[in-house]
């Protein structure tokens, strides 16, 4: 299965997250606690220099426990990260600390100076859909940015001022995934974050069906077969019927990924090492 993506807009990406670089103190990069390594791209450390920079695995409550403490510990070597998730708000109490120890420097370089210190400013990355949006909001404690379940629905650029220590660049600059190997393709379009329309469902479905059964994933009926048999059951149990009493396999290949992608399915870490 391939999945398109278009080089114009790499490189218009890559000219805006550069010109609001030069606004910020510091970044904080957004990856998907299920694919830990499959939703970050390795070209945003070039784009960064020496940019203070903390990594955050959003929606750990959908991913395995036991995976993203595997992965927090192995992914420190680089610099701070931890997991929240933007939903439940966990874990966020700790990110305005951790960015006031990462600026610490600037703090003491301004106050050296004798100037008053100002917010820090952050811009948020992260491909589509990761939930820039979510945790802005989250954090601003309201509805400020427009959030959804749709890649690319962000617009618009504002700063937002958390508290009098914070100020979040509300343009959150999209990364592009990096899609060269396959499987990171699927797994991102398993998670949600490229838009249903440039992948084939029913094909990433029965691989999903097949990668859960492979890794001995256990899940509940009536995914627990594998292959297109399945997508016949599923669309039998869902009622995904077309004329004639057939089963509709594209509309169970789509019913069973928004299951997967809400959780229904139980929590799952599709990045293992
Ligand atoms: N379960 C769960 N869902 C989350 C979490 N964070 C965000 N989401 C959901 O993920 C979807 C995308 O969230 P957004 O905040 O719109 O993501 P975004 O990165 O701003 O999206 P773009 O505007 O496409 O770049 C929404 O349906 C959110 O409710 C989380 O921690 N857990």
């Amino acid at each position: 299965m391939s999945i398109q993506w278009f080089p114009g807009h790499m490189a218009k990406t890559k000219r805006l997250l550069t010109e609001q670089l030069q606004w910020v103190d510091a970044v904080v990069e957004l990856a998907d606690a299920r694919i830990p390594a499959s939703s970050r791209n390795p070209v945003l450390a070039e784009l960064l220099g020496n940019k203070p920079r903390l990594l955050l695995l959003n929606k750990t409550d959908l991913a395995e426990e036991v995976w993203t403490k595997r992965w927090l510990e192995s992914l420190r070597g680089q610099g701070p990260a931890f997991g929240i998730s933007a939903v439940s708000g966990r874990g966020l109490g700790r990110i305005t600390p951790e960015l006031a120890k990462l600026t610490a420097e600037r703090a003491s370089r301004l106050a050296g100076k004798g100037l008053r210190p100002r917010p820090i400013r952050v811009m948020v990355v992260g491909i589509p859909n990761i939930g820039k949006s979510s945790l802005i909001n989250q954090m601003a404690g309201g509805s400020k940015a427009k959030t959804g379940d749709k890649p690319g629905i962000t617009r618009g650029n504002q700063w937002i001022r958390i508290h009098d220590k914070i100020e979040l660049l509300d343009t959150p600059g999209l990364l592009w995934p990096k899609f060269e190997d396959p499987e990171v393709g699927r797994k991102l379009a398993a998670t949600g974050a490229v838009r249903d329309e440039v992948f084939d469902a029913e094909e990433l479905a029965v691989w999903l069906l097949t990668w859960l059964k492979e890794n001995n994933v256990r899940v509940p009926p009536p995914y627990e077969s594998r292959g297109q048999a399945t997508l016949e059951e599923i669309g039998r149990q869902r009622g995904c019927l077309m004329a004639g009493g057939r089963v509709d396999t594209g509309k169970a290949a789509q019913e069973f990924l928004r299951e997967f992608r809400r959780g229904r399915l139980g929590r799952n870490t599709l990045d293992r090492f």
